[in-house]
């Protein structure tokens, strides 16, 4: 976890604009779900939310082929949230709802949001009943783990060189103090989001370029955390052509 380490089993997959991008992961994910279901009685789909959290479900609930799916089977999750009351505009989960995700015929029920301070007394409190919903919904591992990539090379809430990054032994942790803000979060540890048959990291633009080289080529744990995950049957970098600029 400490070494560079290239990420030579992992896919990348280029395409031309975000919105391609967008569109094509969404498609993706329709088809993930589909086959999860046709195997399974559930699927379990993690979100992320900053910039592609919200492209990825507002090109999902644009798919006409998303009524392939059987939304009431699926839950949803999500891989970090800012610590914040519900409905707070800058939470990840309202970010996706406002995109369109409260349109798709899910169970509430099974849409796991992390509690906010509206619910619990501190972000230690949420992360402990948000990594207690994950257990006993015997989530065995997550169908399709979907992570965004700061620039900085940050996944879910786990950041360069922050204390809570190398958190083990958790399913989720809080972190205080986040370089970005706002500076109270709760996030699943690398063990939880490596609980995933695949893991795809979303990435556009051209400021995200060095973090997607550092994630593909490889970098310490501590200066990429991104360059660590991995999907236990797949591991897609999507990007867009101004994001894989530093690629070669
Ligand atoms: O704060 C967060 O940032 C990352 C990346 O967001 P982006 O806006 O740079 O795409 C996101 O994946 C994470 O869920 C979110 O909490």
């Amino acid at each position: 976890m400490t070494g560079p380490h290239a990420c030579p089993d992992a896919t990348v997959v280029v395409h031309p604009t975000r919105q391609a991008l967008a569109d094509a992961a969404a498609a993706r994910l329709v088809v993930a779900l589909v086959d999860a279901l046709a195997v399974r009685e559930v699927a379990h789909v993690s979100m992320t939310g900053g910039s592609m959290g919200s492209e990825i479900v507002r090109s999902l609930v644009a798919l006409p082929a998303r009524d392939a799916v059987d939304w009431g089977r699926v839950h949803v999750w999500w891989g970090d949230e800012r610590y914040l009351p519900a409905g707070d505009p800058d939470r990840n989960d309202t970010q996706n709802d406002a995109a369109g995700l409260s349109t798709l015929c899910l169970d509430p029920a099974n849409v796991h949001r992390v509690p906010g301070p509206d619910a619990t007394g501190s972000a230690e409190e949420a992360a402990a009943t948000y990594a207690h919903t994950v257990r006993s919904t015997g989530t065995g591992a997550f169908d399709v783990m979907v992570l965004g990539v700061g620039p900085d090379g940050h996944i879910a809430s786990l950041f360069p060189h922050h204390p809570a990054a190398g958190t083990q032994g958790e399913i989720a942790v809080a972190v205080h103090d986040s370089p970005k803000p706002p500076p109270d979060r709760v996030s699943l540890t690398l063990e939880c989001l490596e609980r995933s048959r695949e893991v795809w990291f979303l990435v556009s633009g051209a400021d995200k370029a060095d973090a997607v080289r550092r994630g593909v080529q490889g970098s310490p744990f501590a200066e990429t955390p991104a360059a660590h995950v991995r999907g236990q049957e797949r591991t897609l970098w999507l990007v867009d052509h101004d994001a894989a600029a530093d690629l070669g």
